[in-house]
């Protein structure tokens, strides 16, 4: 597929999958174990919001949290694929929030109720502009930051994953069929917090993209 039309991957993308504690300092800053598998949950594509557009606070939410995130865009269909063959199925990538309702997910996690709710409601996944896989060498070499109204709030380095990106992408194939236009989010470096209406979120890969929200009511 033309990377032209894998950049309006938000208009035709099927799931967003994403990955939950990959990072160990962040399993250990929300008191959660370091997964021995991934931990997979998925987002509806209505929860993609791009800049320009602001994240709204789901009605009854009182501790919403960003993450800032890399996504991996997928640019052809597999399935049940090695780790060393998954890479020629990735377009390119882009940075995301996924945004969280922290407060409806403890309360999930209390009653072992899902995280649909807490992980997937309108304006949930923010995305920057698509990034060629030519503009990032290598994924797991890459700084992730992000910062609320212009103060620092968390910076990591893909190479802190616990699972890399092929090995992320041929597990979730083992049960998903990854499909053109899919995004995987690999999970969120630690300094996650709250956000509050009016507070503007900033996120950037260093030497490749910023990007820039609102958070409205
Ligand atoms: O809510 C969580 O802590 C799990 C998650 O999405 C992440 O680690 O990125
Ligand atoms: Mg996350």
């Amino acid at each position: 597929m033309a990377s032209a039309h894998l950049s309006r991957f938000v208009d035709f993308g099927r799931k967003i999958i994403c990955v939950g504690r990959n990072y160990s300092e962040h399993a250990i800053e929300l008191g959660n174990a370091i997964p021995e598998r991934p931990l997979l949950f998925l987002k509806p594509t209505s929860s993609y919001v791009e800049e320009g557009s602001p994240i709204k606070i789901p009605a009854g939410c009182s501790s919403l949290h960003h993450e800032i995130e890399l996504g991996v865009v997928i640019k052809s269909k597999c399935s049940k694929v090695k780790p060393e063959d998954v890479m020629i199925h990735v377009g390119g990538f882009c940075l995301a929030l996924d945004m969280t309702a922290r407060d409806f997910q403890d309360e999930a996690k209390k009653k072992g109720h899902p995280w649909t709710l807490a992980k997937g409601f309108d304006t949930s996944c923010p995305v920057s502009a698509f990034i060629p896989s030519e503009k990032i060498m290598d994924p797991h070499n890459i700084e992730l930051w992000c910062s609320v109204n212009g103060v620092a709030r968390q910076r990591g380095s893909t190479k802190d994953m616990i699972f890399n990106v092929p090995t992320l992408l041929s597990y979730i194939s083992t049960y998903f069929t990854l499909e053109p236009g899919d995004v995987v989010l690999t999970g969120t470096p630690s300094g996650v917090g709250p956000v509050k209406v009016g507070d503007v979120i900033e996120g950037g890969i260093t030497d490749v993209l910023t990007m820039k929200f609102m958070v409205e009511k």
